[in-house]
C-alpha cells in the first residue's frame, strides 16, 4: 500500500547562487568537496523531497544559442528587397558618406560571416562552456530530473528555428547522458502544425539514448497556446530560461511565465470548449504514435490552467502514461485560515491520478505566496489528497478488490481454462479467499430450496465441486433453509477429487456423495432438483460453461433449477497506453489476438451513455450474448446430449458513442449472472455495487487491438464480436469500425440522381416528413448502417439530420481461432 506520490521540488539558479553567496569558499569549481548546487539541492531534499528538479542549462546558454542561430539568421544584406538593387534615387549620398556607409556594411558583413561561422562549427560539433551549465559533476546530478531548456521550439514554423532547436535538444540529451540523469522533462510542444517534427525529433532522442527516459510537459488544456503564432522568446532581451522564470514570478509552466508574453499567466475563461480541451491531449498522441509507444517515453501533467469539474473530459488521461504532475505553486488558492489549497477540479483530478504513483513536481514553493504553512505546505497538503484519493482509501480497506489485488493492476494474465487443465491447490484456494461469491451461492441455493415443493428427499448436485467450498454452502442453505437434501458431487480434476474424498471422511459423511469425471460424459446414481455450477469466466462463457452445463443437464429433472440461470457477457471500448504496450511486449501477433484477465486501473471507458448525435448508440457498456440454463431449445440425441456445439455459437454487433476523441487499445470484457430469483454475481463497473460489492473473484477481460485506432469526439464505434466453436476449440473474433455523424445536405432539384439516393440524402428527406416517424424499410439505409432495425422510431428530429461517415476500421482479430482459443 504505503504513499503513491512521490514529490520532487524546483531547484532555480537563484536558489543556487543564494546557497553560493552564502558561503565564502567558492568550492563550486573543485572536482571534491560539496559545490553550490549541491548543497541548495540537499537543502531541497531536506525539505522532504524525494528529487529535485533542475534546469540542465544556464541564461548564458540560450544567449549564445540566440545570438547564433536567432539575432543573426536571415539575408545577410540585412535589409528588405529595397537594399538589393542598388541606391534608390532619394537615397543618393556624397562621396565620404558613402564610403562610411560602406565601412560599416563590410564590418556588419563579416561580423555575420563570423558568427555565422560559429553557429555552422556548433552546428558540426555541438557543445557547452562551462558556464552555460547547472550541473558539472556526476554527484551533483543523483536524484537530478532534468529540465530540458524551455525555449527550445522543436515544432516552430522556422525551418532553421527547428533544425537549431533539434541540435541543442541532443546537445542536452548528451550532456545529461554524460552526467548519468535518469529523466528528463522535455518543453511543451506548442504548435499543432509542426507537432510531427516535434515527435520526430524525441524519438531519435529515443534511439540515440538508450536507458533515459523523457517526459513531455504538457498542460492538460490551453487555449492561448494554440492562438500563439510565433515564440516571442525571439525578442530581444527576454530571459525565459526556467530558473530565470522561477525566480521572478510565481513558477508554471515555464512557457506561461515568459516576460513579455502575449498569454497570460491562466486563461481567463474557466470554461473550455471541447475542441480547445483535446488539443494537448491530440498533440501527446502524436508524439507517442511517432514514437512507437515508447515505454521511456511519458508524461508531465502541467496542472496550472484551472480544472474543469468534468470528470469524463479529463479521464482520458488515465489512460496515459503520466509520470510527473507540475503543480506551480501560483495554481494553489488559499483557503479561510490561508492555507495553500487546490481548486475543486484540481482536487478531484489529482486524487484520481494517484493510481498513476504520480512524482509531483512542485515549483515556486520558496516563494511564500501563501499566507500560512510555509514552505512545507503544499507538499503536506497534497499527502492529504492522496491519503484520501479514491485508490489510497480503497485499498486500505480489508476485503475490497484493490486491498486483495496489489500488484496485479493493469497485468495481463492468460484466462484459466478449467476444463482443459487441472487446477492447482493454491489456484483454488486464491478462488475461496472471495466471500462475496459463496455468501450469494448460499443464498440463490437457499432461496431455490424454500421455492422447491416440500419433499422428503431432495437432490443437488455441484457439478464442478472443486475443492469443495459450494458443497459446503449447499449443506449451510440445506441447514437454513430445514429442507432435506442430499448432494452429488462431481469434479473431473483427479487431484481436487482427493481433497474432496478427504472432506467427505472428515465433515459431510454420507450427505455428500462423490462422483469423479467429466460432466459431459459421466453418469450420476440419480437426477437433481438443484444443479449448481461455477464455471464462470470473466467474459461469462469463455471457460466453457455453456458446453460443460449442456452435458450436466442430463443430471437435472426436466423441470429442474440451474444455478446459474443465465449469464450475459458485456463489452465496452477502451483506451490503455499501458494494456496495449504489456500486450505487444512479446512482439508476436499471438500475443495481440488473445483476450487477457485483468485488474483494470490505467484504463479510460471511450463510450458515453446516449444515442450519440444520430441516436443510434447504446450505453456505455453493452450486452453481447446470453447463455440460459436449462435451454429452451435444445435438440438432443439419444444420450441427452447436443449433436454439434452450433447452439452455442454467438455474435454481436454494437453501436458506442464517443463523446470525447481517444484512441481505442481494446476491449472491456465484463460478465452478469443470475443465480437464482433476484441473487447474482456482476463484475459490470456500474452494477457490481449493487449485486455482488466486493466481489474479488473475477477481474475484467481485455480483448487487445494489434493496432491502435483513433475515434474523433462524438463518432460512433461499431464493434462486432464473435464466439465461434469447431469440435474441438471455442474462440472470440473481433473487430470494429468507426464513423464520424456529418450533417446532411438536402439534395437540390436537378442534383444527379445517384447523390440525391445517398443513405445520408434519403434518411433525410425521409425524416424531414411532417407526418410521420416511422421509416420504411430501405434497402439503402439499412446497407449503410447495418446497426439500425429496419424498423424503428426516431423521436428526436435533430438526431436525423445526421448521416455518417466511415472514418476507420481494425483488423479482423484472431481469425479461425489462430492465435487464441479455449480447448473443449
Ligand atoms: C472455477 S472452478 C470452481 C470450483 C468450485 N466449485 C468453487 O466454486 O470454488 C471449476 C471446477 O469445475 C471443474 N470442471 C470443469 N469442467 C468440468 C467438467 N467438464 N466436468 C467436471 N468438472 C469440471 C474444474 O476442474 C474445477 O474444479
Amino acid at each position: 500500500m504505503g504513499d503513491y506520490a512521490t514529490f520532487a521540488a524546483f531547484v532555480t539558479h537563484d536558489d543556487i547562487a543564494r546557497v553560493s553567496s552564502q558561503t565564502a569558499a567558492p568550492r563550486s569549481n573543485s572536482l571534491a568537496g560539496e559545490s553550490a548546487a549541491m548543497r541548495a539541492f540537499q537543502e531541497t531534499r531536506e525539505h522532504g523531497y524525494d528529487y529535485v528538479c533542475v534546469p540542465l542549462t544556464r541564461p548564458a546558454w540560450h544567449e549564445r544559442w540566440k545570438r547564433m542561430c536567432v539575432e543573426n539568421a536571415g539575408d545577410v544584406d540585412g535589409g528588405g528587397e529595397g537594399d538589393r538593387g542598388g541606391f534608390k534615387e532619394e537615397e543618393w549620398e556624397g562621396e565620404g558618406e558613402r564610403e562610411a556607409e560602406g565601412e560599416k556594411e563590410k564590418a556588419r558583413r563579416d561580423q555575420h560571416a563570423a558568427v555565422e561561422a560559429e553557429a555552422e562549427m556548433w552546428r558540426k560539433q555541438p557543445h557547452f562552456l562551462h558556464d552555460e551549465v547547472t550541473m558539472t559533476r556526476l554527484d551533483e546530478a543523483e536524484g537530478v530530473i532534468g529540465v530540458v531548456s524551455d525555449w527550445l521550439t522543436l515544432d516552430s514554423s522556422d525551418d532553421w528555428v527547428r533544425h537549431d532547436s533539434e541540435i541543442a535538444l541532443h546537445q542536452e540529451i548528451a550532456y545529461a547522458s554524460y552526467l548519468n540523469i535518469q529523466t528528463v522533462v522535455l518543453p511543451p510542444p506548442r504548435n499543432r502544425e509542426h507537432v510531427a517534427s516535434y515527435a520526430r525529433a524525441v524519438n531519435e532522442c529515443l534511439k540515440r539514448v538508450s536507458y533515459m527516459k523523457f517526459s513531455v510537459q504538457l498542460p492538460i488544456y490551453d487555449p492561448a497556446a494554440f492562438q500563439q503564432k510565433e515564440t516571442p522568446r525571439l525578442r530581444s532581451g527576454s530571459t525565459v530560461t526556467l530558473a530565470s522564470t522561477l525566480s521572478e514570478t510565481p513558477p508554471s509552466t515555464p512557457r506561461l511565465l515568459i516576460p513579455g508574453n502575449d498569454f497570460p499567466l491562466r486563461p481567463k475563461k474557466t470554461r473550455a470548449s471541447e475542441r480547445e480541451l483535446n488539443a494537448t491531449w491530440e498533440m501527446w498522441d502524436v508524439i507517442r504514435s511517432v514514437c512507437d509507444y515508447s515505454p521511456r517515453l511519458t508524461l508531465t501533467l502541467d496542472l496550472a490552467p484551472p480544472l474543469p469539474l468534468n470528470p469524463t473530459l479529463l479521464g482520458r488521461w488515465s489512460a496515459e502514461p503520466v509520470q510527473n504532475v507540475l503543480l506551480p505553486t501560483s495554481t494553489f488558492i488559499a483557503n479561510a485560515k490561508g492555507y495553500p489549497v487546490l481548486p475543486k477540479g484540481t482536487q478531484t483530478f489529482l486524487k484520481d491520478n494517484m493510481k498513476h504513483r504520480p512524482t509531483v513536481l512542485l515549483s515556486g514553493t520558496k516563494l511564500g505566496l501563501h499566507g500560512k504553512g510555509g514552505e512545507a505546505a503544499y507538499a503536506q497538503y497534497v499527502r492529504h489528497l492522496e491519503k484520501t484519493s479514491p485508490i489510497a482509501q480503497a485499498s486500505r480497506k480489508a476485503g475490497s478488490v484493490e486491498n486483495f489485488a496489489q500488484g496485479y493492476q493493469d497485468f495481463l494474465q492468460a484466462p484459466l481454462q478449467p476444463l482443459m487443465d487441472n487446477l492447482q491447490s493454491a489456484t483454488y484456494e486464491t478462488f475461496e479467499q472471495c466471500p462475496v461469491k459463496y455468501i450469494n451461492y448460499e443464498e440463490a441455493i437457499c432461496r431455490a430450496l424454500l421455492d422447491w415443493p416440500e419433499s422428503d428427499r431432495i437432490v443437488i448436485c455441484v457439478a464442478g465441486a472443486g475443492r469443495g467450498p459450494l458443497v459446503a454452502r449447499s449443506l449451510k442453505a440445506i441447514e437454513r433453509s430445514r429442507r432435506t437434501a442430499h448432494i452429488i458431487a462431481v469434479e473431473k480434476n483427479p487431484n481436487a477429487y482427493v481433497t474432496l474424498q478427504d472432506r467427505q471422511r472428515r465433515e459431510w459423511g454420507a450427505s455428500v456423495q462423490l462422483v469423479y469425471g467429466d460432466m459431459r460424459q459421466i453418469t450420476v446414481p440419480e437426477q437433481a432438483d438443484i444443479l449448481v455450477s461455477e464455471l464462470l469466466g470473466s467474459f461469462g462463457d469463455n471457460e466453457l460453461s455453456p458446453e460443460c452445463l449442456d452435458g450436466a443437464m442430463r443430471f437435472l429433472k426436466p423441470d429442474g433449477i440451474s444455478i446459474p440461470s443465465s449469464y450475459t457477457a458485456h463489452l465496452a471500448p477502451l483506451s490503455s497506453t499501458k494494456l496495449y504496450n504489456e500486450a505487444r511486449q512479446g512482439g508476436e501477433l499471438k500475443s495481440l489476438e488473445t483476450p487477457y484477465v485483468v485488474m483494470f486501473q490505467n484504463v479510460n471507458v471511450l463510450s458515453g451513455n446516449g444515442g450519440g448525435l444520430r441516436g443510434k448508440c447504446g450505453p456505455a457498456i453493452q450486452e453481447c450474448w446470453t447463455f440460459e440454463h436449462p435451454r429452451k431449445d435444445a435438440t438432443l440425441d439419444e444420450r441427452g446430449l447436443p449433436p454439434t456445439n452450433s447452439h452455442n455459437i454467438r455474435a454481436a454487433n454494437l453501436s458506442f458513442y464517443i463523446p470525447h476523441a481517444g484512441i481505442l487499445h481494446g476491449l472491456a470484457g465484463y460478465f452478469e449472472a443470475v443465480l437464482y430469483g433476484n441473487i447474482g454475481l456482476s463484475i459490470h463497473p456500474q452494477r457490481k455495487d449493487q449485486i455482488s460489492k466486493d466481489m474479488l473473484s473475477w477481474f475484467p477481460l481485455f480483448f487487445p487491438f494489434k493496432e491502435p485506432l483513433y475515434l474523433p469526439s462524438n463518432s460512433e464505434l461499431q464493434v462486432s464480436i464473435w464466439r465461434l466453436t469447431n469440435e474441438r476449440q471455442v474462440w472470440y473474433e473481433w473487430y470494429a469500425e468507426s464513423f464520424l455523424p456529418v450533417l446532411n445536405v438536402a439534395p437540390r432539384a436537378g442534383d444527379p440522381v445517384l447523390e440525391t439516393v445517398s443513405a445520408s440524402a434519403s434518411t433525410a428527406s425521409f425524416f424531414a416528413s411532417p407526418t410521420t416517424h416511422v421509416a420504411v424499410p430501405s434497402p439503402l439505409i439499412d446497407a449503410i448502417d447495418p446497426a439500425s432495425p429496419p424498423f424503428f422510431v426516431r423521436e428526436d428530429e435533430e438526431a436525423a439530420k445526421y448521416g455518417a461517415v466511415k472514418v476507420g476500421q481494425s483488423a479482423l482479430h484472431n481469425a479461425g481461432g489462430r492465435s487464441s482459443w479455449i480447448g473443449l
